[in-house]
């Protein structure tokens, strides 16, 4: 029942390409950011952020991470502008967190995790009729990174317009998805400043549970991340 794959010893990460051999491809997520060797390209315009009508429909445990998700049948909630050709409509986000300290991000900067990173999934709904067919396109989703790290603020809500940092730079490449079935589809978009979570917020996460193979065995969820992947070749380009 459920998924065939997590983060434990016996399902975890370095497992995963067994059942989902494209694990080993090309172009790969997460990966290690080193921005001294992120190409500035003056020709990537700022990204465009719509989410003021957004419409979250549910929060759900889906078992590996939290998940809100949004109404769309329309374009009221879309990203923009960057790396993107076209708009990309906002589906759900949901984050990865460690068990605890500051390890819990997917992504890393020259090595340096954060606590937690939260994705916020679109998907381009101008090429392709479905999430489900965007997600298997090779520029199907575009995926926006944020880093969480810890520190002694709050913040209000889950509406992801006050979810962002005051800076919208960011680095791009293309990827993939970072759970099974690792689809090669992403658009990264991985904002450079992170935002502030208290660790009151972090130990929120924590209480959640992934859900065992027998109901009996809920396990804590945490470490809900998979390590950086081979860069294969590939240029990360940095906003301005
Ligand atoms: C399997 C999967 C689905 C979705 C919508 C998003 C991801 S991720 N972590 O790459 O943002 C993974
Ligand atoms: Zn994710």
């Amino acid at each position: 029942t459920g998924h065939d794959w997590g983060y434990g010893v016996e399902d975890g990460p370095s497992l995963w390409h067994q059942n989902y051999p494209i694990a080993k491809g090309s172009r790969q997520s997460p990966i290690d950011i080193l921005p001294q060797t992120a190409s500035h390209d003056p020709s990537l315009g700022p990204i465009a952020l719509k989410y003021d009508q957004c419409t979250s429909i549910n929060i759900a445990n889906n078992g590996h991470s939290v998940v809100v998700e949004f109404e769309d049948s329309d374009d009221r909630s879309v990203i923009q502008g960057g790396p993107l050709d076209n708009p990309y409509r906002l589906k759900q986000f949901h984050f990865h967190w460690g068990g605890k300290g500051c390890r819990g991000s997917e992504h890393t900067v020259e090595g340096h995790s954060y606590a937690s990173e939260l994705h916020l999934v679109h998907w381009n709904a101008v090429k392709y009729e479905t999430f489900g067919e965007a997600a298997t396109a090779p520029d199907g989703l575009a995926v926006l990174g944020i880093f969480l790290e810890g520190s002694v603020t709050d913040f209000k809500s889950f509406n992801p317009k006050c979810l962002l940092p005051s800076s919208l730079h960011y680095w791009t490449y293309l990827g993939s998805l970072t759970t099974p079935p690792l689809h090669e589809s992403v658009t990264w978009i991985v904002l450079k400043e992170p935002i502030a979570v208290s660790e009151k917020q972090m130990s929120k996460f924590r209480m959640l549970l992934f859900t065992g193979e027998e109901e009996d065995q809920r396990m804590r969820m945490e470490n809900n991340f998979r390590p950086p992947q081979p860069l294969k070749g590939r240029k990360v380009r940095s906003s301005n």
